[in-house]
């Protein structure tokens, strides 16, 4: 996958640290951090301020015995540093080693295997004046191509040309003067750089509901950027069909012509077609235009379409090899590939057309809604329990979601994850047949949790307000976040809970998470998850949840604490800090001198992250423990008393 590296500005910069921390939760895969007339002092304050979770995607040019202190991701050598070696440099397990190459003999000749290296000046330099570009793109795509190593084009690299750099054969790219030259803008230009585009190819439905308009509202949610192309203009509703005018090819490939020096599509979405004919000529355009584009196709075989083309081997044979994925849901695999759709018969089809087909489970009967992915790389299926009401168009939102997310550079298998959660909270976004998404950035999440005072967590409702009833409440209150604790409800309850308190909380602007239960907090798109040391480890959270999610790790020693951050949790719950009532089986009371000890030892090993103390800790306790250097109060009675007294 093609990575993006911000490198960090030459001078020390004021709030420098959380800046990055801020490119880091903007989705910066990677930050390089080059401070050539730095001291050792100022690059430890510089890494000490970056969230640990983030420490391994830092690779550092110089001082580079700091890169293992502080667990980062990689060392990068100078031109002058690689040219007095013969050897890989040994680090620790799992650091990467890159170098800055200035010309084809360089990269030729390099002495050892580095992760990958930098060829600069690509373009102008934005930063450096007067360092200009040494290289025509056109000319640098054939070497390129015969180069075995990883090459990152460095020099120049802006928003207007960084979509070249893929296609000439770069596998990355690292940025200076795009991000750094506008003061206090780099988060806002991250952004516009790391937008990928999709095309998005099919019908046009006046309700917004299904065809382009609809996958345009899909790829915006997941922050990509979608053209809407349209093959038709439909007349329906939500309930009717009434009819089709259909555009043709050329009139299709026009519309995609107008915009192809705007748009450098990753992957194109192919909705309601006509016919194969018009299919074809659309991928051999596509293919001719965009060489790299990958198609997704959702075949869309309602008889009003007047396909027949899954019944003829041969047009079958033409069109699915042109295809990357196909997503259809279960009456149209059986139409495309006949009744049996078996894990072997799917696996078969999938091989002799270099396939991959996720198969919609929406469809199917009973409580549980299981899609089926089958590609080169295995099977998996995706269970979710079934949730809110059938709703028109989320076939396409489905195969929209998907398109989104393989370009924004996850792969199959997260993406059709990724799909099936998006499609099944629109499921529960409104009681018509139209789906209204609301859109809430879990990054956005990430970030606030160092301004929350107040966590609230819920209590069985029994003599107590209805739980749901308690997340307002709290929220009125002022709490910035709420775990949903629900320790003797089944999934079902807490699932139909979690959806309401979710909405309850982003509308109060607060952040909502699970306890315990990851598999909930997927399914509902909870900002996270808190996990006590007997629930799921924090890695396979991580892996479950992904990288924008929160996860909390409860911890009652300073040795807990150092490996759940170690592990990337997002915060410690630390108590108890007095006996409460409210969990069984407490551990061992800490009172204001086990906080002390455990912020000692977490800012001795540079691993500070937001703590919330917890454990019947009531009003007249905050000043105190929030004066150690807390970040915030974790607690359930204090504001369930007081919802109790104000009602
Ligand atoms: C913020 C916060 N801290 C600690 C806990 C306790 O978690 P755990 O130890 O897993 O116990 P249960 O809450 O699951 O009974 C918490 N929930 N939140
Ligand atoms: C979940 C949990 N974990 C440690 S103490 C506690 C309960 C917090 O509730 P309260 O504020 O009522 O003591
Ligand atoms: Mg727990």
């Amino acid at each position: 996958m093609f990575e993006t590296i911000v490198i960090t500005s030459p001078e020390v910069i004021k709030n420098e640290a959380e800046r990055i921390n801020l490119l880091f939760l903007a989705g910066c895969p990677k930050v390089h951090v080059r401070k050539p007339n730095a001291d050792r002092g100022d690059i430890v304050s510089l890494l000490s301020g970056i969230t640990p979770r983030f420490r391994n995607r830092v690779v550092l040019s110089g001082f580079h015995d700091l890169a293992e202190l502080f667990h980062l991701g990689g060392i990068h050598l100078s031109s002058s540093e690689w040219h007095q070696m013969s050897e890989r440099p040994s680090l620790y397990p799992g650091a990467t080693v890159s170098a800055s190459c200035h010309s084809i003999e360089e990269i030729d000749h390099f002495p050892f295997d580095a992760d990958y290296l930098y060829l600069s000046p690509i373009f102008d330099s934005i930063s450096k004046e007067g360092y200009k570009s040494q290289y025509s793109l056109e000319s640098l795509t054939p070497i390129l191509q015969n180069i075995k190593r990883r090459v990152y084009a460095l020099g120049g690299v802006s928003e207007q040309n960084i979509h070249k750099l893929p296609q000439a054969g770069f596998a990355g790219a690292a940025v200076l003067g795009a991000i750094w030259s506008t003061e206090g803008m780099e988060v806002m230009k991250l952004k516009t750089l790391l937008t990928p585009h999709i095309l998005t190819i099919g019908g046009l439905d006046p309700t917004g509901g299904a065809g382009i308009t609809k996958d345009v509202a899909v790829a915006g949610d997941f922050g990509v950027r979608a053209y809407p192309i349209a093959t038709a203009i439909t007349y329906q509703n939500e309930e009717t069909y009434l009819g089709t005018d259909w555009l043709t090819p050329e009139e299709i490939i026009k519309q995609i012509d107008a915009v192809k020096h705007s748009s450098y599509p990753q992957v194109a979405k192919i909705g309601l077609i006509e016919n194969v004919l018009t299919l074809q000529a659309l991928f051999t355009y596509l293919k001719s235009v965009f060489p790299y584009i990958k198609i997704v196709w959702d075949p869309i075989l309602k008889s009003s379409t007047g396909k027949t083309f899954h019944r003829d081997p041969k047009e079958m044979q033409e069109v699915l090899c042109n295809v990357d994925v196909i997503t259809p849901n279960l009456p149209e695999a059986r139409l495309l590939f006949g009744e049996d759709l078996s894990l072997e018969a799917l696996n078969r089809i999938s091989k002799s057309y270099d396939l991959s087909i996720l198969c919609k489970g929406g469809h199917c009967e009973g409580n549980i809604v299981s899609d089926q992915l089958v590609c080169s790389e295995g099977n998996t299926t995706f269970n979710l329990l079934r949730s809110g009401s059938s709703k028109h168009g989320t076939g396409c939102a489905h195969s929209s979601a998907l398109s989104a997310s393989l370009a924004l550079g996850y792969t199959l298998e997260e993406s059709a994850s990724k799909a099936q959660i998006y499609v099944s909270s629109l499921m529960r976004s409104s009681d018509t047949l139209l789906s209204t998404p609301k859109v809430w950035n879990s990054s956005r999440s990430l970030f606030m949790l160092r301004d929350v005072k107040h966590m609230f967590i819920t209590h069985p409702a029994k003599g107590n307000p209805s739980v749901l009833m308690q997340v307002e409440l709290a929220c009125r209150m002022g709490a910035q976040a709420v775990q949903l604790r629900m320790k003797d409800a089944t999934d079902e309850e807490m699932i139909e809970v979690a959806y309401s308190a979710r909405e309850i909380c982003h509308l109060h602007g607060a952040i909502f998470t699970i306890n315990d239960r990851v598999h909930i907090a997927r399914q509902v798109r909870a900002d996270g998850v808190h996990l006590g040391q007997q629930d799921t480890d924090i890695a396979e959270a991580r892996r479950i949840l992904g990288d924008d999610a929160i996860i909390g790790r409860t911890c009652n020693t300073p040795q807990e604490a150092v490996e759940a951050v170690k592990e990337g949790a997002d915060y410690l719950g630390v108590g108890p800090y007095r006996f409460t009532k409210t969990k069984k089986k407490l551990a061992e009371v800490l009172g204001l001198e086990g906080y002390r000890k455990m912020l000692d030892v977490l800012h001795k090993e540079h691993l500070e992250v937001p703590i919330f103390a917890i454990g019947g800790i009531t009003e007249e306790d905050e000043p105190e423990i929030l004066s150690l250097g807390v970040t915030g109060i974790a607690l359930s009675g204090d504001f369930i008393r007081k919802m109790k007294c104000d009602r």
